[in-house]
């Protein structure tokens, strides 16, 4: 299957494809997050739902569950890539950085899958210049440049969006998004300033990241937020 990110993709997010006939309704993709699945190649062979997924196999290191070692960890994004329903692959941009990580883009690619080079930042949003850097850099090596950052006060969720409609208007095809409270509204607004890729739990309780809306409600929110208002 086949993902455009030139618009905005709205990924549900989950440790279970078992979630998919629940998310089709308002989601464009699955986001499977293979680290928090108990036998995630087992449910890929099984998959048979019609949104294209989006793979990610978040590294410990980048505040993920994956226990498996680096190489180990790659190689499971490469076989997931593999799968027709696998679209796109989430790589960490330090892991990009590496020979191993690079040469896992490259499979990914040569099977047909985008990818999606990610930055986290759990403890805080970096200085504005390094923000920037970070997109670029992120959307240079992947196919969607993806930066998620803790924002604490409305200065950082402003910061973000300005960082995110600056790239966009330089011609990079950027995601990002705002963990915890003060971030919350820029899952919503974010699209307008050219995020291409929201993240949502089908249940709130069942959130992967901090901050995150439940699908239906970022659906709503993104939704309306596209309709160019009536004159
Ligand atoms: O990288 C991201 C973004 C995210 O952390 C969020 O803040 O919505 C949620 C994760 O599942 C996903 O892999």
């Amino acid at each position: 299957m086949h993902l455009s990110f030139d618009s905005f993709v709205l990924a549900a997010s989950t440790a279970t494809l078992e979630d998919e006939p629940a998310a089709r309704e308002h989601a464009d993709a699955v986001e499977f997050r293979m680290d928090l699945a108990e036998d995630p190649l087992t449910e890929l062979d099984g998959y048979d739902g019609e949104l294209p997924l989006l793979v990610t196999n978040r590294a410990s290191w980048e505040g993920g569950a994956s226990e498996a070692d680096e190489d180990g960890r790659l190689a499971s994004l490469e076989r997931a890539a593999r799968y027709d329903a696998v679209a796109a692959v989430d790589v960490e941009l330090d892991a990009l950085r590496t020979k191993r990580g690079a040469s896992t883009a490259g499979r990914v690619r040569d099977a047909d899958a985008a990818v999606v080079a990610s930055v986290h930042d759990f403890e805080g949003t970096p200085a504005t210049s390094e923000l920037r850097r970070l997109l670029h850099e992120a959307a240079r090596v992947g196919d969607v440049g993806k930066v998620a950052v803790t924002a604490t006060s409305r200065d950082d969720a402003l910061r973000l969006l300005s960082a995110t409609h600056a790239a966009t208007t330089w011609g990079d095809t950027v995601a990002t998004m705002g963990m915890g409270e003060a971030g919350r509204h820029t899952r919503a607004v974010a699209p307008v300033y050219g995020s291409k890729i929201g993240y949502a739990p089908v249940r709130a309780a069942e959130a992967t990241a901090p901050g995150q809306y439940d699908l239906a409600s970022l659906s709503r929110l993104t939704d309306s937020l596209k309709k160019k208002p009536e004159t």
